[in-house]
């Protein structure tokens, strides 16, 4: 491919070179340029790219795409200055890899929680309905049954595009997406057609990256501002944040709602611990999940399903037969006949929901016992919050490490420890070693009680000083209760 085509949908500030140079690759990381690559320079939060331009054109680059040009510039090379890298990366990946997410029918999710289950649950079904499917997720991408590790909830706009090119190339019709907000403010899906956009919940995370609640929520918003006229926008009407969300969107809006007027409705008809009867939109379905929050997935599931032309009651046979994704409200049972329940709940307003659906389904008859710690290099602000969110509705805690990445997982412990009063400290114990944190809390349980292993849900590891040691709360509680399998 030309250079001069991939420049089609940016305006370049300056240009010193040829554009008729050939690419054969579009990278933003020089270490991953080969031959006749174009290097991208990214003014990042670590390091600044423009630094990398001559290790790029030493391993091959021969055009580079920047903010600055380098003052000196080698033969044979071509500079393209751009005001911003950042939104031009996207238009050009997009245009390198043939523009996939125009031959798919591209779904993207956003909000606090709920981004993998919704996503997840969608692929599934459309499967379910014949079709081929991708998946772009925080816990694995998928291209039909291929499975791809994924490092990021929204990988880079490089690596996205040549997810999508790959499931175009595969056949498939339709894919969903995560859409992190951390990938919204850097633009990781700059230069993507949605066909639909999913709004679930905004509560506090990533303030650490964000700085302000505001702009972590304008950072959410601008997805919905950027979907074109002919996408439809679903929203969560139970969230003070929802309509904001869609307020200056160019999509058709649609709502879902568990408590008023909306155009996708559902309430609890009735639950246990295999899951809930409900009723959506005059019509009653069994489902297996559980939780308040859950009947708002499978909303976003139901409308978004519906919005893509499935029939309503050809949607609901589907939903009830999904199940709960990997590392989301996972139960498993003890021989003792207690319940662990692994949950991917990181922030303040998960655990709530969380320990809320838990209590739902116990009815006073069992006593929960939570086990949570919280990331480290992360939003510090959430640390006590999420203490006091797990000590409001356990009988015990147990505070302990989740990934500490680079800080002493004992300073994150006292962090959490100190969003506690004298009073709410009775109910607390810490141990720093989460192997013993689990061992301890089964030690405690008894018939009929519920253990919360919070946090890690689908994780198998536990990233300690930039090391990922092998770590999987699930087989920790397998092995404990004697059990190798599901
Ligand atoms: C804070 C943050 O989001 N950082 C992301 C950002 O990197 P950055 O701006 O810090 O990059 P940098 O390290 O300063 O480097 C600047 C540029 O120099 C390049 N470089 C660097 C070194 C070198 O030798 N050569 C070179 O070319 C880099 O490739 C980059 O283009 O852009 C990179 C490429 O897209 C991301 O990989 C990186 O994710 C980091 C690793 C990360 O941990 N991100 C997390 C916070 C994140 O994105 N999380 C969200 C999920 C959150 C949620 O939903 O809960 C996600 O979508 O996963
Ligand atoms: N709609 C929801 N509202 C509130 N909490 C939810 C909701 N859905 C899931 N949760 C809780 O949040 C946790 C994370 O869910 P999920 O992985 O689906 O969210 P996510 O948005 O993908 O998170 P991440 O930002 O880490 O990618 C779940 O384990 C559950 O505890
Ligand atoms: N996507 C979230 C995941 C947090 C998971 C938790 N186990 C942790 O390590 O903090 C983040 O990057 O903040
Ligand atoms: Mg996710």
């Amino acid at each position: 491919m030309k250079l001069q085509d991939l420049l089609k949908n940016i305006q370049p500030v300056e240009i010193a070179g040829d554009v008729e140079t050939e690419v054969t690759g579009v990278n933003i990381d020089s270490r991953k340029i080969k031959d006749s690559h174009l290097f991208v320079a990214m003014k990042g939060t670590q390091v600044d790219g423009h630094k990398f331009i001559p290790k790029a054109i030493e391993l091959g680059a021969k055009s580079i795409l920047c903010e600055d040009m380098p003052e000196e510039k080698v033969e044979g090379v071509t500079y393209v200055k751009v005001e911003s890298t950042e939104d031009a990366v996207g238009k050009v990946a997009t245009l390198f890899y043939g523009d996939p997410s125009k031959k798919l029918k591209l779904v993207g999710v956003t909000g606090t929680n709920g981004k993998t289950t919704i996503a997840t649950l969608l692929y599934n079904m459309f499967r379910k309905f014949g079709h081929k499917c991708g998946l772009l997720s925080t816990v694995c991408n998928y291209i039909e049954d291929e499975a791809i590790p994924a490092d990021h909830t929204t990988p880079d706009p490089i690596e996205l595009n040549l997810l999508l090119s790959k499931m175009v190339e595969a056949g498939c019709e339709y894919a969903f997406m995560e859409c992190s907000s951390h990938a919204i403010a850097q633009k990781r899906i700059g230069g993507l057609t949605f066909t639909g956009g999913i709004f679930t919940n905004l509560t506090r995370d990533h303030l650490d990256y964000h700085k302000t609640f505001e702009n972590y929520r304008n950072a959410k918003k601008a997805f919905f501002d950027g979907l074109p006229k002919s996408a439809f926008a679903i929203t969560n009407a139970d969230d003070k944040n929802g309509m904001i969300m869609v307020q200056n969107t160019k999509a058709t809006i649609k709502t879902y709602s568990t408590r008023s007027m909306a155009d996708f409705k559902a309430r609890i008809l009735e639950c246990h611990f295999g899951g809930m009867y409900l009723d959506v939109d005059g019509r009653e379905v069994g489902v297996q999940f559980i939780g308040k929050f859950n009947v708002s997935n499978l909303l976003a599931v139901y409308g978004t399903a519906i919005m893509l032309g499935k029939k309503p009651e050809d949607v609901l046979v589907v939903l009830s037969t999904l199940h709960s994704v990997n590392g989301r409200l996972e139960p498993i049972q003890s021989p003792e006949g207690y319940t662990a329940i692994v949950d991917y709940a990181h922030t303040p307003d998960a655990l709530e929901n969380v320990l809320n659906a838990i209590h739902e389904v116990l009815n006073g008859k069992g006593e929960v016992i939570t086990v949570c710690g919280a990331g480290g290099n992360r939003d510090k602000g959430k640390r006590p919050l999420m203490a006091q969110e797990a000590v409001k509705q356990s009988d015990k805690v147990i505070i302990t490490s989740d990934n500490p990445r680079f800080e002493e997982p004992q300073d994150i412990i006292n962090d959490m420890l100190a969003g506690l009063n004298e009073q709410q400290m009775k109910k607390v114990i810490s141990i720093v070693d989460r192997k013993e944190a689990i061992r301890t809390a089964c030690m405690m349980a008894k018939k009929g009680d519920v253990i919360l292993v919070a946090g890690k849900g689908h994780e198998d590891y536990q990233e300690i000083k930039g090391v990922k040691h092998h770590f999987d709360d699930k087989e920790v509680i397998r092995g404990i209760f004697g059990i190798n399998k599901k």
